[in-house]
């Protein structure tokens, strides 16, 4: 008799965007939505969904290991979270008065602060210390419904300090239900040791880190804060390209701050997405149409920071029809926050998104950031079981009923690893590692 693993009873509103392709401009807005359904998975992989009476006729003659009843509940995809600099030393709240008095991001970094100072903060921390920390946000991010995130390195900016951050990244992946998708972004910042000679950092990062992270397998992805003072178009082309070749695909942080054509760069270079945009133009989003780069919005960060600006989802929704993904940027500085539905309700208030469009952009088009369309980012047959259960009688209600959490439970992988609020499990069905 066939078996069932888990049956999954009493979902009142199962919401799902539809297929594994990024949904572009007003696919953004169509969902697959089931009233009183089911679902069925069998070794982490659904193998059934509907309304609950066509599911519980299917389900007749199989032998069903174990059924639980969410009680009415909302079910969505897993979210993902796209962006961010999970694994860090340090925290700078130290900097927040210099920040109320005006003085801004960039200047605080060209004063050695910002993103150097928690470089330092990382550079004097050792593994586990990393670990702990980041496993403590890693839980919170869990807890909130996410259940694969993207980590950046760029907090060492030498090879052995990089490939630390690296490191905890995989050990994180190994050992926590949450799957960890890495990238390597030693080109976040230029390092105090090299203080005006960042050609001679670039030669670093092209010719021993970029080959290093990618022959011992630590990163999928590579990345580059292309921002005046920080690295120019010219030279982040370079470490973009040099990524590639060696087989990490590029991302990059574009066009947050100046409009320097970073959105433009990434079309040139086939980037899979671009990341910030508040300043991209018109002709960006074009390239990005054009090439399917898919935009990472951040609207977090611009919160966060205080600025007027925001990326201007509705022009690249509406008239470029780009498929817009969301993410927290959770980081010590910019965007010091796990909260990926404090993320939700700011997309909807100040980039105007919809609740529906909202969904897409923290599921399927996210996924579809990080080169897993195929696998997670939606409910589907042979997709993974990767579950969010929400305490919410419906999508709108998540960015109307602001500043709590809605998430009630999360499955990952078929096994029920968050329930009533609380991490239940340890274990997400990792073969290796898993604690
Ligand atoms: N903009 C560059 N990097 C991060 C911030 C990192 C930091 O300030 O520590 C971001 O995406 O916002
Ligand atoms: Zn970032």
């Amino acid at each position: 008799m066939e078996r069932i693993d888990l049956l999954i009873t009493g979902i009142g509103r199962l919401v799902t965007p539809p297929g594994n392709a990024p949904r572009c401009g007003q696919q953004m807005k169509q969902l697959d939505i089931i009233i009183d359904a089911a679902l069925a998975i069998r070794e982490g992989i659904i193998v059934a969904f509907g309304t609950s009476q066509d599911v519980l006729e299917l389900m007749r003659d199989l032998e069903v290991v174990e059924t639980i009843d969410v009680g009415g509940r909302m079910v969505t995809p897993g979210l993902v979270d796209p962006h961010t600099h999970l694994v860090h030393g340090g925290s700078r709240e130290h900097e927040l008065a210099l920040k109320r008095s005006g003085v801004s991001y960039l200047d605080i970094l060209a004063q050695g602060g910002g993103i150097l100072n928690t470089v330092q903060s990382t550079r004097e921390a050792n593994e586990q210390e990393l670990y702990d920390k980041a496993c403590r946000s890693l839980n919170e991010m869990l807890l909130n419904g996410v259940t694969t995130v993207e980590a950046k390195s760029g907090y060492g900016l030498t090879l052995e300090d990089e490939l630390k951050q690296l490191r905890v990244a995989k050990r994180l992946n190994d050992t926590h239900p949450v799957e960890i998708v890495s990238t390597f972004m030693g080109a976040h910042a230029v390092p105090l040791a090299y203080k005006g000679r960042p050609e001679e950092y670039i030669d670093l990062i092209v010719n021993e880190m970029v080959p290093k992270v990618a022959e011992e397998e630590l990163a999928e992805f590579c990345d580059v804060f292309c921002e005046k003072g920080v690295f120019s178009i010219e030279q982040s082309r370079r470490i973009l390209l040099k990524g590639k070749e060696c087989g990490l695909l590029p991302k990059i942080h574009a066009d947050e701050i100046e409009p320097l054509g970073g959105a433009e760069l990434a079309s040139e270079i086939g980037a899979i997405s671009a990341e910030h945009l508040l300043s991209a133009t018109d002709k960006g989003f074009a390239a990005m149409a054009e090439h399917g780069v898919i935009p990472v919005l951040l609207p977090g960060t611009s919160f966060n920071l205080g600025l007027a600006k925001h990326a201007r989802a509705r022009d690249m929704i509406d008239t470029y029809e780009l498929p817009v993904a969301l993410a927290t940027d959770y980081n010590p500085g910019s965007c010091p926050t796990e909260s990926i539905q404090l993320i939700m309700m700011l997309a909807s208030l100040n980039l105007k998104m919809t609740p529906e469009e909202i969904l897409t952009a923290c599921t399927i088009n996210a996924a579809n950031a990080l080169g897993r369309g195929e696998s997670i980012g939606s409910i589907a047959v042979g997709k993974r079981a990767d579950l969010t259960i929400f305490d919410a009688p419906n999508l709108a209600y998540l960015p109307y009923h602001f500043g709590i959490n809605h998430t009630f439970g999360v499955i990952k992988n078929g096994n029920v690893i968050v329930w009533d609020r609380t991490i239940v499990a340890k274990e997400s069905g990792k073969e290796e590692g898993a604690r």
